[in-house]
């Protein structure tokens, strides 16, 4: 992956009246990451990335897109970014073609280049079939490949997908993150916002946004390793007693119930995290497990938000 860094903010801010939407949110993203915004909804994602975009002004801060100030820069840097909306901006009463050939007039496309373009994107998001669909009457899934076609159509270096997988089941969310694969591997750089812990822990690195504020950010890998808490394990009768009992001790970030455990997190500052659990719940035995990345969003954001 190259060092080329293609996003930079620094003490990016916005504010809407009283409501501090994104608090001074620094972000350093290099070319060919994808790079997630993992967090609660109205905790900011979309409002960064609108300013991400150029679409938004910041109340302060800034941003460098491709080294270059976003500020007095939008429209030439508008051909190197690709943005997909969270409620897909598509023309329902337009075909899947009619779509792709507006979007493909917006951005300029001579006829044949756009022609050839049009059905690289057809073929390539497996919307043979559909062409003279209205978008309107096509599912989730469809919709979701037609509107990444859209956003890719002038093959932009950098593109932003706010919750992108959210109208989508399973399966086409692992196609979706296929493609999304396929073109950082191009060297595309992709900034994607999702509340689904699945789709953050498929990101290269990722950001944990609560209350427009970055809680922590790193690697998947490294922001388990440097979680603020300890992980255990139990099983037993009466988990639901056991779990009032634990969350009501200070030391005690969360505790949830998957399936028959019980997983608690016992804050870092604790010396001996599986001695306070014994004297909590004698009658249990708690093991140390590894770290998921919900243990690290629930341990970041102090357990409001899940469990
Ligand atoms: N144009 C606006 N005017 C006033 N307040 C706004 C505006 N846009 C967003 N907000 C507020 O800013 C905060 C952050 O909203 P934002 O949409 O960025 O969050 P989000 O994380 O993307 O959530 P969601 O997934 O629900 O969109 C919320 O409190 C929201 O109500």
């Amino acid at each position: 992956m190259s060092q080329e860094r293609v996003i930079e903010s620094h003490g990016l801010t916005k504010q809407f009246g009283d409501n501090l939407a994104v608090n001074g949110l620094d972000l350093s993203i290099t070319q060919g990451t994808i790079y997630g915004f993992l967090g609660p909804n109205g905790c900011g994602k979309s409002t960064a990335i609108r300013m991400l975009t150029g679409l938004l002004e910041p109340t302060s801060g800034a941003v460098t897109l491709f080294g270059q100030p976003i500020k007095h820069h939008e429209e030439s840097l508008k051909q190197r970014i690709g943005y997909m909306t969270q409620k897909f901006s598509l023309y329902d009463n337009l075909t899947v073609l009619e779509n792709l050939r507006f979007v493909a007039s917006i951005y300029g496309l001579g006829r044949q280049q756009r022609k050839a373009r049009i059905q690289e994107l057809i073929q390539l998001y497996e919307l043979g079939a559909l062409t003279k669909q209205l978008a309107g009457a096509m599912s989730g899934g469809q919709k979701q490949r037609l509107a990444l076609a859209c956003a890719t159509l002038h093959q932009p270096e950098l593109l932003f997908l706010d919750e992108p997988t959210s109208a989508v089941d399973p399966e086409n969310r692992r196609d979706f993150w296929e493609h999304l694969f396929d073109l950082s591997d191009q060297g595309t750089t992709i900034l994607v916002s999702t509340h689904y812990m699945d789709e953050a822990e498929r990101c290269h690195a990722l950001a944990i946004l609560e209350n427009g504020h970055k809680r922590a950010d790193g690697t998947p890998q490294q922001l388990m390793n440097d979680m603020p808490a300890t992980v255990f394990e139990t099983q037993g009768p009466q988990l639901r007693q056991l779990k009032q009992q634990l969350v009501s001790h200070p030391e005690i970030l969360s505790a949830a119930q998957v399936g028959t455990r019980l997983r608690v997190l016992v804050n870092k500052t604790c010396a001996q995290p599986a001695t306070l659990l014994h004297t909590l719940g004698a009658e249990y035995c708690f093991d140390e497990v590894r770290p998921s990345l919900e243990d690290v969003f629930v341990a970041n954001t102090g357990g409001r938000h899940v469990g």
